[in-house]
C-alpha cells in the first residue's frame, strides 16, 4: 500500500521560522510548506490538506484567532498549533479553549517542536480513523435523570435481583465496591417500589461524626446537648412511609448500630435526649463496601444488625469484571457530559482510545469512568477522543511493565518507615513481594493492594523503587511530555491523599480534617484517582 507522506504546514510571515522549522522537522519525514499570509494559507489547507497547522498568533491583516476560527470551520479535525510570542499571552490561553491542540513560544525549542508535532501528526491519524463508540445527539439517555447502563450478564442479574424485592417489604443490602452503583440500585428498589410515592431519604454514616450522626437520624429535643437550640426532626421520622437508604453502614459506631437494629426490631425510636417513644414505618436500603463479616468476627460490626440488614443483598460487580459494559457506559457518559458540557462537536472515540479504556481496571469504577469522560472532553481538541485526550493514569496504565499500576503512587526517598515497614502503622502497603520488580516507570511504584501486615516486615525500604517528584520529572522530560505541570502536581496529590487516608485508616472525615478540605472534595478525589479504600488504605486484614 502507498504511504502518503503527511504534510505540516506552517502559516507565519517571519521566513525565518519556516526555516528553523523544516530543520527542526526533518527526522519526522514530513513534507513542510509554509505561506506567509492568512489567504495563502487557507488555499494551502484546501489544496495540500496538511495533517498538521503550525500558525502564528500575529499575522498581517487578520488575526491569528480569525484564521483560526476559518481553519476549523473547514477542518474540524486538524490540529492546530499556535506560534506565539509570549507564553502567557491570553490569545493563546483563549485558542486552547477554543480548541486549538496546543501553542509554543517563540523563540521556538526545537525538540520541543519536534515532539508536538509528532503527537499531533499521530492525533490527525487517529482522528481518521472510524470511530468506535459514537456520542450522537440521538442519544438522549439521561435527560430524564440517571440510566442504569449494563448488559453484562451479571448486572442483568442485578436488575432481575431489583424486580424481585422492590415490591417487598424487606431491608436490603446493598454491597460493592466504591462507584459500582449502590446509591443507583437504592434508587432503583425504591422507584420500582410500592413506596415510590412517599419520601426517599439518605443518609452518609461515614459523611458525619457519630453524635451528629444519631440526631441526623433519629432527631433530637431542645437543649438535648449544647448546640441544640431547637428540636430536630430525624430522617427515620420525616422519612415515615418511606425508604430511607443509609450508605456506608459499616462505619456506624456501636451507640448507633444499636439504635438502628432497635428501629428494624420495633420500628420505634426516641429522640435525642427525649423518652418519648415515636412508631415509625421506614424501609431501609443499606449500603456498604466494608467487609462486614470480618467486622462482626472483630466485634467492629453488631452480628444482630448484620442479620437483620443482610437479608436480601445485592452485590455490585466491580467494572473490571464486566469490561463488556464498558463501551455503553462510555457512550452513555460522554452523551450526558457533552451536553452537561457543551461539546457538541465531540463525534466520539478512536478505536485506540477505546482500547486503552477497556484495558484499564477502573478501580474507581463507574464514577471514575465519569471523571475520565469528563477530562477527556475538557481536553480534547477535536471531535474524536483519541489516546493522546486521556488521563495520564489511564496512558501511564498500559505503558507499566506487568499492568497493574491501577494506583501509582511516588514514593519519595525519605517516605516515613512506618509507611513501609512498620507492622503496627496504619499504611496499607501491598506485600512488596507482589510489586512488580521493575515498576518504577517515571518512579512511580504501583500503590499496595491489601493489608497483610506481616508482609510488610519482611519487606524493607530499599525494595521500594527509590522515586522521587525529581526522578519523575527527569523520566517524563526524557519522554517528551508537554504536560508535565498537570502529571507533577497529580502525582503529589495522589500520593497526599493515599497517605493520608492511610493514616487515618480510610476514614474520609478525618482524612478531610488532615487535609483541610471538604470531605466531598476527599470523595471526589478518591473517585478522581480510583483510589480503592478496601483494598488500599484500610487496615483490615485480608479476606
Ligand atoms: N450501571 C450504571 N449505569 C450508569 N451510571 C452508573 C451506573 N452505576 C453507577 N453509575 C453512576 O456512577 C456514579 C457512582 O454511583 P453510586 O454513587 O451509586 O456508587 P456507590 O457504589 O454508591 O459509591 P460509594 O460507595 O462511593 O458511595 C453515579 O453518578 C451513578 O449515577
Amino acid at each position: 500500500m502507498k504511504t502518503v507522506t503527511p504534510t505540516v504546514l506552517v502559516i507565519d510571515d517571519d521566513r525565518t521560522i519556516l526555516l528553523q522549522i523544516s530543520r527542526a522537522l526533518e527526522p519526522l519525514n514530513v513534507q513542510v510548506e509554509g505561506v506567509t499570509t492568512a489567504q495563502a494559507g487557507l488555499e494551502a489547507i484546501r489544496t495540500l490538506k496538511p495533517s498538521v497547522v503550525l500558525l502564528d498568533l500575529v499575522l498581517p491583516q487578520i488575526s491569528g484567532m480569525e484564521l483560526f476560527q476559518r481553519i476549523k470551520d473547514l477542518d474540524r479535525r486538524l490540529p492546530v498549533i499556535f506560534i506565539t510570542a509570549d507564553a502567557a499571552s491570553e490569545s493563546a490561553i483563549g485558542a486552547i479553549s477554543m480548541g486549538a491542540y496546543d501553542y509554543v513560544a517563540k523563540p521556538l525549542h526545537l525538540a520541543q517542536l519536534q515532539q508536538l508535532v509528532s503527537k499531533a501528526l499521530e492525533t490527525r491519524r487517529l482522528m481518521s480513523v472510524p470511530v468506535a463508540v459514537s456520542v450522537t445527539d440521538d442519544d438522549k439517555a439521561g435527560d430524564q435523570g440517571d440510566f442504569f447502563v449494563g448488559r453484562s450478564p451479571r448486572m442483568l442479574e442485578v436488575f432481575k435481583e431489583i424486580g424481585r424485592v422492590a415490591q417487598q417489604n424487606v431491608t436490603v443490602l446493598v454491597r460493592g465496591e466504591s462507584g459500582t452503583g449502590k446509591e443507583l440500585v437504592a434508587r432503583a428498589i425504591y422507584q420500582f417500589g410500592s413506596r415510590s410515592t412517599r419520601p426517599f431519604m439518605a443518609v452518609n454514616c461515614a459523611a458525619l461524626p457519630d453524635t451528629l450522626l444519631e440526631s441526623e437520624l433519629f432527631g433530637h429535643e431542645k437543649g438535648a446537648f449544647t448546640s441544640a437550640d431547637r428540636r430536630r426532626i430525624g430522617k427515620f421520622e420525616q422519612c415515615n412511609g418511606g425508604t430511607l437508604f443509609l450508605d456506608e453502614v459499616g462505619d456506624m459506631s456501636p451507640l448507633t448500630q444499636g439504635k438502628v437494629l432497635r428501629l428494624l426490631q420495633e420500628q420505634r425510636f426516641e429522640r435525642v435526649g427525649s423518652n418519648d417513644t415515636i412508631e415509625t414505618n421506614v424501609r431501609l436500603v443499606a449500603a456498604t463496601n466494608r467487609p462486614l463479616e470480618q467486622m462482626v468476627q472483630d466485634g467492629r460490626f453488631r452480628a444482630d444488625l448484620f442479620y437483620r440488614l443482610n437479608v436480601v443483598t445485592i452485590s455490585l460487580p466491580p467494572l473490571r469484571e464486566r469490561v463488556e459494559d464498558i463501551p455503553l457506559l462510555l457512550k452513555y457518559s460522554f452523551s450526558r457530559a457533552r451536553r452537561e458540557l457543551d461539546k457538541p462537536d465531540v463525534e466520539g472515540l478512536s478505536p485506540d482510545a477505546l482500547a486503552l479504556l477497556m484495558a484499564y481496571p477502573w478501580p474507581g469504577n463507574i464514577r471514575e469512568l465519569q471523571s475520565v469522560v469528563r477530562q477527556c472532553l475538557l481536553k480534547c481538541t477535536g471531535p474524536v477522543i483519541v489516546p493522546d485526550f486521556l488521563p495520564v493514569a489511564i496512558l501511564d496504565y498500559k505503558a507499566a511493565p506487568h499492568g497493574e499500576a491501577t494506583n501509582r503512587v511516588f514514593f519519595p526517598e525519605n517516605t516515613p518507615a512506618s509507611i513501609n515497614n512498620d507492622p503496627s502503622s496504619t499504611a496499607g502497603v501491598r506485600p512488596l513481594s507482589q510489586l512488580p520488580e521493575d515498576s518504577s516507570i517515571a518512579g512511580v511504584a504501583p500503590i499496595p493492594h491489601g493489608i497483610p501486615q506481616t508482609h510488610t516486615q519482611a519487606s524493607g525500604m530499599s525494595e521500594l523503587p527509590s522515586s522521587d517528584i525529581g526522578q519523575l520529572i527527569e523520566a517524563r522530560l526524557q519522554a517528551g511530555s508537554t504536560n508535565l505541570y498537570a502529571e507533577a502536581l497529580e502525582m503529589m496529590e495522589k500520593y497526599l491523599l493515599t497517605r493520608v487516608l492511610q493514616a487515618s485508616q480510610a476514614n474520609q472525615s478525618k482524612a478531610a480534617e488532615i487535609l483541610g478540605i471538604t470531605r466531598g472534595k476527599v470523595r471526589d478525589r478518591i473517585a478522581a484517582f480510583g483510589i480503592n479504600l478496601d483494598k488500599n488504605v484500610s487496615i483490615d486484614p485480608p479476606r
